[in-house]
This record gives structure tokens, C-alpha cells and sequence, in this order.
């Protein structure tokens, strides 16, 4: 229902995004995922019409959003990296103020802020001033007047950064929620892997304002079916047995980590034998080990070279 083609945006000579092609089918919950500066946010808001592309196109529908902004507008709700909410109003003259905004009014308007407020959970602090709500309630608020005209796809620009843990957990339950139950299409932007794996069905990595990676979160798993990582637990940390592993033969990588070390090894390798005999000869002690199957920061740690956050 919503695609990029071959999407480009140059500011003043630098390139942000860089031919990226792309699509949302209805109903589909689609992760986007880099780290900072990959262009996720110049992405998404040339597919908002916020932004004019340098080159390529957004297509709703298959008709050009760049020619008719005016169409996207309508269906799509749009939840900014940065609080965009009055702080001396309160969450209810907020939602009242952006409902009118979208062409709401009267009752229907009065029967949408109570729905919404009710699906975000702040239905009982509707009365307080924004100003003082924790960074997780202006979240679940800013996310709130982006769904106040009930829109059909839902953009969302990194909602949980900087985040209370259980503000996230309802912000994560709330979409999944939408998504499933309503079919609710949704583009999530984050560089939380874990986020993206719990919510998307499929994922689109992007790295230096191109799209390097892209698939349901099996098929990006796939690219390292055959590997697997081990994380060993030691009694104290040991560079020495992390340098001595990285040399061995059919040892991927060998890195030190808060508890230990974690390696990455062809899937059914039998080198534990020889990883108890090298942590024998540091004189550390192994108290737990740990194989894991893949998951989407190796993804991109295989793709990049880099971790995530970096
Ligand atoms: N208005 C602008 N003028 C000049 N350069 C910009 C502008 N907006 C973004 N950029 C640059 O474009 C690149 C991509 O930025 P963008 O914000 O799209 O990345 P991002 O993946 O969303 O990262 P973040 O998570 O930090 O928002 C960055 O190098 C950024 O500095």
C-alpha cells in the first residue's frame, strides 16, 4: 500500500538517503533498523511529505505522494522522535487542540480523545498539565495524537528512546496490539534490535543511507544459520584466553564480554573440549556456557562489522 522507489535525499552535497526502495503491505508490522545517522529519520519523513525528496518517489496506493501530499496526510499517523505537545496544556486540551487539527469535532472528536486516551492507559490523567508527566506519559501522548484521526499506517520515529522501562513495555504492547487486532500497518524505526524482533514481521536494515539487508526476521537470520555464539561465564575476566581463542582453528570470533567471553563458532562445531583445556591453562575457571541461535545485532554485526550502537 506504501513503497519508496528508489528514494534519495542529498542536504547541501551530503547524502542521507541513498536510492532506498522499500514497501509496507497492509497490515504488515515493518521494522527499520540502523544505526544513528543511517538516514532512517530523512526516510520516513519523505514518506510522511515532510520532506522533498532530492530523487525517486513514495507511492500510496500506487499514486505519488510527492505530487499529492495531501493523500498521505490523511491516512497516516506520524509519531516524531520529539515531544510535539503544549506542555501548559493538559493531555486532554492537547488532544483536543490536534483532533481539531485533523478536521475532528464535537462529539466525534469528544468520543475519539476518550478512545484514544483509554488505549494509550492515561484516561485518569487526562486533566493534568503535560508539564508534569514523566518523559514515558509525553510519549504515550505524542503517540496519542498521532492516532486521533484513526489512521491506516503508523509511522514511528524511535517512540521509545530515553523511555521508563514500563512506559516502553506498554508503548511495544500497544502497537503490537493495534497491529495484530486491527491491522494497524505500522513502520517501526529503531536501533533497539530487540524492539524490532519483538514487534516486526519483516525488517529492513539500513546502514549509510542504503538498505543493506531486508527480510522477515528468519530469513536475516538465515545469513547466519552456520553459526552459532557462545557466551562462557568465567570466575574473572581473562584478555589472555580471549587472544589465545581468537588464534584457534574454527574459532569466528572471540570476543571479552562483562561476564566472560563470547565466541562465535560453525554451528556444531566441537571445540568446548579444547575451550575448557585453553581456560585450564589461564587458571580461570568456566561457570556457565551458553549457545545461543543468532539474533538480529549478530545480523548486522556480520553485515557491518559494528555493533548497532556504536
Ligand atoms: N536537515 C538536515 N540537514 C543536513 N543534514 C541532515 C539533515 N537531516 C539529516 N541530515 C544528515 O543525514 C544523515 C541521516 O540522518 P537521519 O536523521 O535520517 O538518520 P537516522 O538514521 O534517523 O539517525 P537518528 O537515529 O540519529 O535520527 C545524517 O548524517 C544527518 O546528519
Amino acid at each position: 500500500m506504501l513503497e519508496t522507489e528508489v528514494l534519495s535525499k542529498v542536504f547541501k552535497g551530503k547524502v542521507a538517503v541513498d536510492g532506498v526502495s522499500l514497501y509496507l503491505d497492509k497490515g504488515e508490522s515493518v521494522g527499520l533498523l540502523g544505526p544513528n545517522g543511517a538516514g532512517k529519520s530523512t526516510t520516513i519523513s519523505m514518506m510522511s511529505s515532510l520532506i522533498k525528496p532530492t530523487s525517486g518517489d513514495v507511492k500510496l496506493h500506487g499514486k505519488s505522494v510527492v505530487n499529492d501530499p495531501d493523500s498521505i496526510r490523511k491516512v497516516l499517523g506520524m509519531v516524531p522522535q520529539e515531544i510535539a505537545l503544549y506542555e501548559e496544556l493538559t493531555a486532554y486540551e492537547n488532544l483536543k487542540f490536534f483532533g481539531r487539527i485533523y478536521g475532528l469535532k464535537g462529539e466525534v472528536l469528544k468520543k475519539a480523545i476518550q478512545n484514544i486516551l483509554e488505549l494509550v492507559g492515561l484516561e485518569d490523567r487526562q486533566k493534568e498539565v503535560i508539564s508534569t508527566y514523566s518523559g514515558g506519559m509525553k510519549r504515550r501522548i505524542n503517540m496519542a495524537v498521532a492516532m486521533l484521526h484513526d489512521p491506516e499506517v503508523l509511522i514511528m520515529d524511535e517512540p521509545t528512546v530515553g523511555v521508563d522501562p514500563q512506559s516502553r513495555s506498554h508503548i511495544l504492547e500497544m502497537v503490537r496490539k493495534l497491529n495484530r487486532e486491527k491491522g494497524l500497518t505500522v513502520l517501526y524505526t529503531s536501533h533497539y534490535m530487540e524492539e524490532v524482533e519483538r514487534l516486526c514481521d519483516r525488517v529492513y536494515i539500513m546502514d549509510y543511507g542504503k538498505v543493506i539487508a531486508s527480510g522477515t526476521k528468519e530469513e536475516l537470520k538465515s545469513i547466519l544459520s552456520g553459526e552459532e555464539t557462545i557466551w562462557i561465564d568465567l570466575d574473572r575476566g581473562s584478555p589472555n584466553l580471549v587472544m589465545e581463542l581468537q588464534g584457534f582453528e574454527g574459532i569466528q570470533q572471540s570476543t571479552e564480554t562483562e561476564k566472560g567471553l563470547k565466541l562465535i563458532v560453525p554451528k556444531g562445531s566441537k571445540l568446548l573440549g579444547k575451550v575448557f583445556q585453553a581456560a585450564e591453562r589461564h587458571e580461570v575457571q568456566i561457570l556457565n556456557v551458553n549457545v545461543q541461535i543468532p539474533t538480529l545485532e549478530d545480523v548486522f554485526l556480520h553485515l557491518t562489522g559494528r555493533k548497532l550502537r556504536d
